[in-house]
């Protein structure tokens, strides 16, 4: 008879906040039933000194941690590391985030999708202001670098040119464009992809466009509990939207996750008004909040199952993301 089946072990590097939020007991128990441990990598120590680890998993920042992993990685060329740090890095800046999408290749067909205009502000003394007229108002500013900090979540909402001054670059201008009160956000596990809804900004009227009078500045919107008197209809607007299509989300996300080479992300997805069938991707965020995702112990246990095993059957030619190329 065979002796205990292998087991394996899941490292993971996380800031204290991620680790009170993703690492549950109920996904400790889920995995170590299916043979994989989760173990905390101490941070204070070398990576490279600790292990063995069949994949390690992270959320930090910074080029001491860059280094650690770079070392690693050379000691143990076949530990997978979810996800790449040069990858991550590209949803640090929102212009590079949201390029990627521009550049996505996928035939659209009834669903069409895209980002929406925006530019970029590093300095209002070099500014061509023609440039700026260009955005229609309203316009969200948006912090440029999106590193996790709670100021580079620091948004508003600005209704006529003049406030933009009083805004510090380097910032993201972004058209905003209606989109009923309700953001998708589609979670993306390696193959894995769902669709949730959340609360989002409601649509601006006519009459408010122009006034000096309003801006608003807001943070983490899509997480903010509502108070009793808006719940009735906070609750309406969220189960009266309907979902995009399932298999149109999807393509997009398999379309990012190739050309970022991640793994473990979620992007915020708004449908136009005007159009209905138009949408435009807002936000791509690395390793968010997945305990909130329906499901989340089994979706993540099955991805590192899928990961510790992946290497067994195809051990030669990996790519350099560490993304298998074909297709699912
Ligand atoms: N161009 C836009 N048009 C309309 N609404 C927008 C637009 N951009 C952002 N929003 C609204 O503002 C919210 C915050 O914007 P965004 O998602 O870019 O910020 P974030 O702080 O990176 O969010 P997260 O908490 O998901 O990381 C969105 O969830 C959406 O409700
Ligand atoms: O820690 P930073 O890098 O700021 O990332 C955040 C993301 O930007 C958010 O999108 C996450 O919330 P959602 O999972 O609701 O998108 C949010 O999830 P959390 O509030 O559960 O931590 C964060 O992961
Ligand atoms: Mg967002
Ligand atoms: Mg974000």
């Amino acid at each position: 008879m065979a002796g205990n089946p292998r087991r394996f072990t899941v490292g993971y590097a996380l800031a204290p906040k991620k680790q009170m939020s993703f690492i549950q007991p109920s996904l400790v128990d889920l995995s170590r039933q299916r043979g994989i441990d989760l173990v905390s990598i101490d941070t204070t120590r070398p990576l490279a000194e600790q292990g063995p680890f069949d994949c390690v998993l992270h959320k930090l920042y910074g080029e001491d941690w860059k280094a650690q992993l770079d070392d690693f990685a050379t000691k143990n060329p076949g530990v997978p590391i979810v996800d790449p740090p040069l990858a991550i890095t590209r949803l640090h800046n929102r212009i590079s985030m949201l390029q990627v999408v521009s550049e996505l290749n996928i035939p659209q067909q009834r669903e069409t999708f895209g980002i929406p205009s925006q530019l970029v502000i590093y300095d209002y003394g070099t500014l061509d202001s023609s440039v700026v007229e260009a955005l229609r108002l309203p316009i969200i500013a948006k912090p440029l670098v999106a590193d996790g900090s709670a100021k580079s979540h620091k948004m508003s909402l600005v209704f006529h040119r003049d406030n933009l001054l009083k805004l510090k670059p380097p910032l993201v201008l972004q058209e905003f464009v209606n989109h009923g009160g309700v953001v998708f956000k589609v979670y993306v596990v390696g193959d894995y992809v769902q669709c949730v809804k959340r609360k989002s900004l409601p649509d601006v009227t006519e009459e408010d466009v122009g006034d000096s009078g309003i801006s608003v500045t807001f943070s983490h919107v899509s997480n903010i509990t509502t108070q009793d008197s808006s719940k009735a209809e906070y609750y309406r607007q969220l189960d009266e939207a309907e979902m995009p299509p399932l298999s149109f989300v999807t393509e997009i996300a398999r379309g990012l996750r190739r050309a970022l080479g991640l793994r473990l992300f979620n992007f915020d997805v708004i449908r136009d008004v005007k159009v209905g069938t138009h949408y435009l991707v807002i936000d791509i965020n690395y390793f968010p909040g997945f305990a909130k995702m329906p499901s989340y112990e089994e979706v993540l246990t099955d991805f590192f199952w899928n990961i510790v095993h992946e290497k067994e059957p195809k051990d030669a030619g990996g790519s350099a993301t560490g993304i298998d190329d074909k297709e699912e």
